[in-house]
């Protein structure tokens, strides 16, 4: 069978989940990953389907650069936690979410004040606050979490005419803060208006949600904006993806989101892709393919069950 399940254990919850799951498929071009979050509907998941069919038959463009630098992600943990990780990691810049639900403005601080101690003032941090909050608290927020030193703020607030809003508020109060948009990049179906609305400085960029390696690219050129390559919390499988494109964009001014596979207590392969000395080698991913991270075969079945709703409603 071509098509198996994976399950992974996270070791810390990370957006609300406590085990990942999704597919792998083998094509001509090698194994391939779909693995659109639970929630996401047939019309969303059929956009992450592009991306796998680029790597089950084509494969990824020729890269430019052999290695990638990679942030080591922290979720929402307390702060020893959060240094314990980071220490760690290898890594010189770290993201760090905030605004999770349960979580105070004090535990953010907290958290990234703990980030801070084990980077040392030359590390960068960025934020992620995935939409969470309205213009007033982000513009607030960001002014207290500045003076730890951010390199930027993933989307602040969920709409991108509120990213532009922020934008200006920040100027008007003296807050430097650069914005990153994420969401309003892979989900809003208009990542050019980000463009058109200056609503930030920087695209993160992750190929599932954006069909693949080379509307990426080709996304990546159209915006005019540096890239964040980052992952939607894949297996190493598909984390190759997103190596490729951060190893082919001409230009790669910021450390990849892409160290995820640290935040797995298992992966399908005996070699993760994981960073070393903060970088991620771009290199080919060997299957397990009698590891343990293979789901019930009832899963798979589910998955492929959904596969078929999904490549049903893919609208090109
Ligand atoms: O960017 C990273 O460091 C890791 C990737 C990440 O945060 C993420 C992973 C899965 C789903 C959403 C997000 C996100 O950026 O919000
Ligand atoms: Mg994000």
């Amino acid at each position: 069978m071509d098509a198996v399940a994976y399950a992974l254990p996270l070791r810390h919850r990370f957006r609300g989940i406590t085990v990942r799951q999704g597919l792998l498929l083998r094509g001509p071009a090698g194994w391939a990953e779909w693995s659109p979050f639970a929630e996401y509907g047939p019309r969303e998941a059929g956009q992450w389907w592009l991306a796998t069919q680029e790597a089950l038959t084509e494969g990824f463009p020729a890269p430019v650069r052999t290695d990638v630098p990679v942030n080591v992600t922290v979720a929402a943990v307390d702060p020893q936690t959060a240094y314990d990780i980071v220490a760690g990691s290898g890594c010189g810049t770290a993201k760090v979410k905030v605004a999770d639900p349960g979580q105070s403005a004090e535990d953010d601080l907290a958290r990234v004040e703990a980030v801070r101690a084990a980077l040392g003032t030359s590390g960068r941090i960025r934020v992620d606050a995935n939409g969470a909050w309205d213009v007033e608290t982000a513009a607030t927020r960001l002014a207290q979490l500045a003076r730890v030193g951010l390199e930027y703020a993933e989307q602040p607030c969920a709409s991108t005419e509120e990213l532009a809003e922020l934008r200006l508020l920040l100027a008007r109060r003296g807050v430097d803060v650069l914005i990153a948009a994420d969401e309003s990049i892979r989900r809003s179906g208009d990542p050019e208006r980000v463009v058109a609305l200056q609503a930030a400085d920087v695209a993160v960029l992750k190929v599932q949600p954006l069909g693949g390696v080379r509307r990426c690219l080709e996304l990546a050129e159209r915006l005019g904006l540096p890239v964040v390559v980052s992952s939607a919390l894949e297996s190493s499988v598909g984390l190759a993806a997103g190596v490729a494109l951060a190893a082919a964009l001409p230009e790669l001014p910021y450390a990849c989101g892409l160290n995820t596979a640290a935040m797995f207590t298992a992966d399908v392969t005996a070699e993760p892709l994981r960073a070393v000395q903060g970088r991620i080698a771009v290199r080919p991913v060997v299957v397990d393919e009698n590891g343990p991270w293979r789901a019930e075969p009832s899963v798979t079945e589910d998955w492929l069950a959904r596969l078929s709703r999904a490549s049903g409603a893919i609208d090109e």
